[in-house]
């Protein structure tokens, strides 16, 4: 594949959550494109439907609407049997290594469970063989097999989750955060092997962060939700350098060159409002220095604009 090849395509994906309050729309209606080989940076505040969209696209949480294609095909209504073959395809990094492996189990059990579920080696010996390669391929040593989890270090301990994300020699690999609960030493130890590994395996990233500093050095493209929307898309140079979403310029602007993990929620005014009750017309309206009378009323579609898609009115008067 090179590129321009669109591996993963989301159109109007949506998940509604049913609660007390009323039904959460987590994710109102996303188009996405993952093209093969890139870095995909998704940025937003928090609960705008981040881990929510991730979900979706990896089919762990079922949709309310829309389509979700994999190379081409239609795997919205995927059964048990087709997921089994995409959970070979497309893995997930946790944000927090120390809840995402089992305390009970060693490192070897933790990292044994993809092989065995997918049939990728026989009997002990060859997992075995399997598992020191993967260790090794993460800076981790063969002994690391038979610790427990408590045994290691946080870096050493989302070392591991990465391995097992790559057991099954994926194509697509979603990162939800997956440095935010390291020490910044270690997060970038990380993040420099995650680079080198998506290099040599060919990856393509799927990267969700708080951290725009972090999000602007490692992607190739990003995209930017607000209230379970996605309001900009596009190549990150051109985002950073002329944000056209009142919302990304927000964002954007107000953060100043390499502060590290500097958060979203610390940059804008005013609350987000609840995805129980969005507000009418564009969500953004009621936080927007440049609202006009129509995105009260009317909810502005994502379309093509300067070399990036945007929703938003004020691109409707060019
Ligand atoms: N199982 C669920 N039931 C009800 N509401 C949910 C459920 N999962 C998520 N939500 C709600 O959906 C919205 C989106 O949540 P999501 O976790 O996807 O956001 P996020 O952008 O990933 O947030 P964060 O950055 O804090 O992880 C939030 O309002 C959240 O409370």
């Amino acid at each position: 594949m090179n590129s321009t090849d669109i591996i993963l395509k989301a159109d109007k994906i949506q998940k509604i959550f049913p609660s007390k309050e009323g039904d959460v729309r987590a994710v109102d209606g996303v188009d996405l494109e993952l093209r093969s080989g890139e870095v995909f940076g998704l940025v937003g505040e928090s609960g705008c439907g981040k881990s929510t969209l991730s979900r979706l696209l990896l089919k762990l949480l079922n949709s309310s609407g829309g389509t979700i294609k994999f190379k081409g095909e239609d795997i919205t209504g995927y059964e048990k049997n087709q997921l089994k073959r995409l959970r070979r395809q497309m893995s997930l990094v946790f944000q927090d290594p120390h809840t995402s492996l089992n305390p009970r189990m060693t490192i070897y059990d933790n990292l044994a469970r993809p092989f065995k579920i997918h049939n990728l080696a026989n009997g002990r010996e060859e997992i075995t063989v399997e598992i020191v390669r993967l260790l090794k391929s993460m800076g981790l040593q063969a002994e690391h097999m038979i610790r427990y989890p408590h045994e290691l270090s946080g870096g050493q301990k989302q070392r591991v989750v990465v391995a097992r994300a790559l057991a099954v020699d994926p194509e697509v690999v979603f990162l939800d955060e997956p440095t935010s609960a390291l020490d910044v030493s270690v997060q970038a130890k990380i993040l420099k092997l995650l680079a080198k590994i998506k290099e040599e395996k060919d990856l393509t990233y799927f990267f969700i962060s708080h951290d725009i500093n972090l999000i602007r050095v490692i992607s190739d493209r990003i995209g930017v939700m607000y209230l379970g929307r996605m309001v900009e898309q596009g190549e990150v140079g051109k985002m950073f350098k002329e944000p056209l979403h009142p919302y990304t310029k927000g964002l954007f602007s107000s953060v100043p060159e390499p502060t590290p993990a500097r958060r979203l929620d610390s940059v804008l005014m005013g609350e987000v409002p609840s995805p129980v009750n969005p507000p009418a017309g564009c969500h953004f309206h009621p936080r927007c220095p440049e609202k006009m009378a129509i995105c009260e009323k009317e909810s502005p579609a994502f379309e093509y604009r300067e070399g990036r898609k945007v929703a938003c009115h004020l691109y409707d008067l060019d």
